[in-house]
């Protein structure tokens, strides 16, 4: 009898707390004048469903779209839709103190790396650590690199056509993108341009992480749990995640040996140079632990390697998705984009080197156009969620209190009409001197984010950009192979960075006819 008394006790008390949060929520809550579902408001499911679903971010600004240019989505987070706000939220860290929301800074399982920290000052102090070794002018010492690794992209690109008479784009490019960034942040390239099967692991590593992101976002112990795990176990019941862990403990590997080599040079006192340069063996670990700003508790070999993990995905994915949008749009509209892209290259070629400057290239005024456009079409469709924790944010009429979640997605501004007519259309006119809405297009272009977050590797992005798209017509000529916009190319899901439909078969090319 006191057994049953007990729980009935404990049902009604855990009973009224549901019902006096959920009132508490609805109508005294902070953000309890916003509009969007009740259900949304009520509980943190409601998001957490369309996240599980793969829609996300893409899924917040179709409800702003029902409700208003301002929409609670869950009880502590507010999405706005107003392009012209995103000067308000992502701020430069002169502007304002912006903290990074704690489940969106975890959702890539590196909370210890630039990308997962949440706090703006411990993110600062961790950048600027970081900041030297992607300068424009160390991007611009990595030209060489770049050009030796599109030499092997396209002998892959041949290989894999004479084989089976066409090539999927996304996975080489992550092989291009992915050996670019090993060897210049760990002086050791991944070499998978050498050996496709070891590309196509790796495209599954990061198609697996990506697959978890939605998850490690709303269930934020997944990625450490499945550390713990041993790999060999974790292959038979979740081989996913198997492959995201193995890429940690690869990286911690590298950092314990790269501390370890630190350690006996401090101890002979002799080789220790600043370390600036990229492709230098272990270039970022010793650019961290040689770092005078940076306490010693942040230059842990477990604490590096959160770094290594963030750079080898961010640096891989995004600009092999970038470039894969390229070929398909530049491919779609052949007769209009391709003359002119090859006419100008030619030209730059014939007055000099054949592997030209990426400072000279960046002057050529078409192919920047397209690949501002292509940054523009494919731009990442995470919602980035933000915390102004020290000041009250103020959206029109409406008072945003500090410490509150407040989320854009840059997606939704780079397809705003009122910016870029037409958005769905890929049309890199939009970016030449004839438009007199130029100004405003540079200035919302945010393919690269904004403010104190804004992208870390964007000078080696645009070098591998613009030595790709320059190089690859040039010495070839392709044509689609049964590549279908909707199902192959448009971003219809949310793992952070887009992802095509699950039926995607990707873009993939065929010589058109062999111009070499
Ligand atoms: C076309 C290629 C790329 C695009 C479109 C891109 C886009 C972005 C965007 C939008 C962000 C901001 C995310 C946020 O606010 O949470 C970001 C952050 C970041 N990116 Fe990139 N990225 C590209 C290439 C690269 C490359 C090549 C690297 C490294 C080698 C890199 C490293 C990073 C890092 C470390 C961050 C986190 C920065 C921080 O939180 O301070 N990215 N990137």
């Amino acid at each position: 009898m006191a057994n049953f008394n007990i729980w009935v006790l404990a049902s009604s008390v855990t009973l009224l707390y549901f019902i006096g949060l959920v009132i508490y929520r609805l109508y005294f809550h902070p953000l309890s004048k916003f509009p969007g579902p009740k259900l949304a408001a009520v509980t943190s499911w409601y998001e957490a469903y369309h996240d599980l679903k793969g829609s996300g971010g893409q899924f917040m600004y179709r409800l702003n779209k029902l409700h208003k240019t301002y929409v609670r989505l869950s009880p502590d987070e507010i999405h706005i839709s107003d392009t012209t706000w995103v000067d308000t939220l992502l701020v430069s860290s002169a502007q304002g103190t912006r903290d990074k929301y704690v489940p969106a800074a975890n959702q890539a399982g590196t909370p210890q790396g630039v990308f997962g920290t949440s706090a703006h000052n411990t993110h600062r102090r961790r950048r600027a650590a970081l900041s030297p070794l992607f300068s424009r002018s160390c991007a611009a010492g990595a030209e060489g690199l770049i050009y030796d690794k599109f030499d092997l992209l396209l002998r892959q690109i041949d290989a894999q056509i004479a084989r089976d008479g066409y090539i999927e784009m996304r996975t080489v490019f992550l092989a291009f993108a992915t050996d670019v960034v090993s060897k210049y942040c760990l002086g050791r390239s991944f070499g998978l341009l050498e050996d496709e099967t070891k590309g196509k692991e790796w495209h599954d590593s990061i198609r697996a992480l990506a697959k978890t992101i939605p998850y490690a976002r709303q269930f934020n112990w997944i990625i450490p749990l499945s550390q713990k795990i041993p790999i060999s176990f974790m292959r038979v019941v979740a081989p996913d995640m198997a492959r995201v862990a193995a890429m940690h403990h690869d990286m911690e590997a590298q950092a314990s040996q790269a501390v370890k080599e630190h350690e006996q040079e401090e101890k002979n006192s002799v080789g220790i140079s600043f370390h600036r340069n990229p492709t230098d063996k272990f270039a970022i670990f010793r650019a961290l632990l040689q770092h005078h700003g940076l306490p010693p508790p942040e230059k842990r070999f477990n604490r590096i390697s959160h770094e290594a993990v963030t750079l080898m995905a961010a640096g891989g994915e995004t600009t092999s998705s970038t470039l894969m949008m390229a070929v398909y749009f530049i491919l779609a509209d052949k007769q209009n984009i391709l003359p002119r892209l090859r006419e100008e290259v030619e030209s730059l070629m014939s007055r000099g080197s054949s592997r030209p400057s990426v400072a000279d290239l960046e002057r050529l005024p078409w192919l920047t156009a397209v690949i501002k456009e292509t940054l523009r079409v494919s731009t990442l469709t995470a919602r980035l969620t933000r915390v102004a924790p020290d000041e009250a944010l103020q959206y029109n009429d409406w008072v945003l209190p500090a410490g509150t979640a407040v989320s854009m997605t840059l997606r939704e501004i780079s397809f705003d009409p009122e910016i870029f007519p037409s958005p769905m259309a890929f049309r890199p006119e939009r970016w030449l001197p004839s438009n007199p809405n130029l100004d405003k297009c540079n200035r919302y272009l945010v393919a690269f984010g904004r403010g104190s977050r804004m992208c870390l590797g964007i000078n080696l992005a645009h070098a591998e950009l613009y030595i790709a798209l320059a190089t690859l017509f040039r010495h070839r000529d392709f044509e689609l192979h049964d590549t279908v916009r909707e199902r192959d190319v448009d971003f219809s899901r949310d793992f952070f960075v887009g992802e095509t439909s699950a039926s995607a078969k990707g873009v993939r090319v065929k010589y058109a006819k062999l111009s070499v």
